[in-house]
């Protein structure tokens, strides 16, 4: 399948996408086509992955809908941070196949997904610990990204270059304000709190312009405060088109934000569902055999 033809069968009926259309609109209607992503940015179909005789997942499918909130979870060992790892091309998968706004990703480098909008927060490795918060954010763009290719972060420009390192800086302080911690800005990253961390490593995926990031348990360690933070601006960012996949073990965040779930157990997709259909599940009951669902 090519990843140049725009998907465009998911478009919104309210957009002027029309038959009748003025045929000077034709190249509008085409540069906005090539915006609009498939209605399905991440497909996983059949995943493996195996590490020696271990086989952590077992041919998990899944899709995860544009502009969605999508919750990932299951019991310890289940297969969700493997499956991030295929995904992101951190772990090259053992079988099967994974598609990003229907381009077969498959094998591809880290850096090579990233330019392509789908990225995940890392911790903040220790040798940027002892750069400041706003350094940080500037080297986000080039470390995941690759200089040649530094996509323009302006809405409605994603595609666009950028070099100038004064656009960069903009960015970066568009981005502290965003999470409140323009405060922080000349602040050592080694010197922040685990929540403030957080916040940074979401900041720092947010300055690679993507349309669809990864989070591995984003609230693990984060006080109620900036837990709340946190997640208001991931749904205000989801409201931007923003896909967003959750890795979570508080049922209650998954339960209360997410209007999709995937369960997996032992490697495989075991249910997904509405965070209410997947409370009732039996066999989802069973997986976590007393865990609070
Ligand atoms: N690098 C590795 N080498 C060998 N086995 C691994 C490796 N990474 C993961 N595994 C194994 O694969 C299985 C799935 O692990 P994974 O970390 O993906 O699960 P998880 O659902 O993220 O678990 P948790 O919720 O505890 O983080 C486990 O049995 C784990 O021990």
């Amino acid at each position: 399948m090519s990843s140049d033809t725009p998907d465009t069968s998911d478009l919104p009926e309210d957009t002027d996408v029309a038959d009748d259309e003025p045929e000077a609109n034709d190249s509008a209607v085409e540069e906005a086509a090539k915006r609009v992503p498939s209605g399905v940015p991440l497909r996983v179909e059949g995943l493996v992955k195996q590490f020696g005789g271990v086989t952590a997942v077992d041919g998990a499918s899944f899709e995860v809908e544009r502009g969605s909130l999508t919750g990932l979870i299951g019991p310890n060992g289940a297969g969700k941070s493997t499956t991030f790892n295929c995904i992101t091309g951190v772990h090259e998968a053992t079988a099967g196949n994974i598609y990003f706004k229907n381009e077969d990703i498959t094998g591809m480098e880290p850096y090579q997904i990233a330019q392509k909008g789908l990225v995940r927060t890392f911790q903040i490795a220790r040798e940027l610990g002892g750069m400041s918060v706003l350094e940080n954010l500037m080297l986000a763009p080039k470390n995941q990204i690759g200089e040649s290719a530094i996509r323009s972060v302006t809405p409605g420009l994603r595609g666009g270059v950028i070099e100038e390192e004064a656009e960069i800086r903009e960015r970066a302080w568009e981005t502290l304000e965003f999470f409140e911690i323009e405060h922080l800005a000349t602040e050592n990253a080694e010197n922040l709190s685990g929540g403030q961390r957080k916040l940074l490593e979401m900041a720092r995926a947010l300055m690679t312009d993507p349309e669809m990031v990864l989070l591995d348990e984003p609230l693990a360690g984060v006080n109620p405060t900036l837990e709340e933070k946190l997640l208001d601006r991931i749904h205000r960012l989801r409201e931007d088109d923003y896909t967003f996949l959750l890795v979570e073990h508080d049922m209650n965040v998954i339960m209360n934000n997410c209007e999709h779930v995937i369960v997996m157990h032992q490697g495989n997709v075991l249910a997904e569902g509405t965070g209410e259909e997947i409370r009732n599940d039996e066999r989802v009951i069973e997986a976590y055999l007393g865990e609070d669902v």
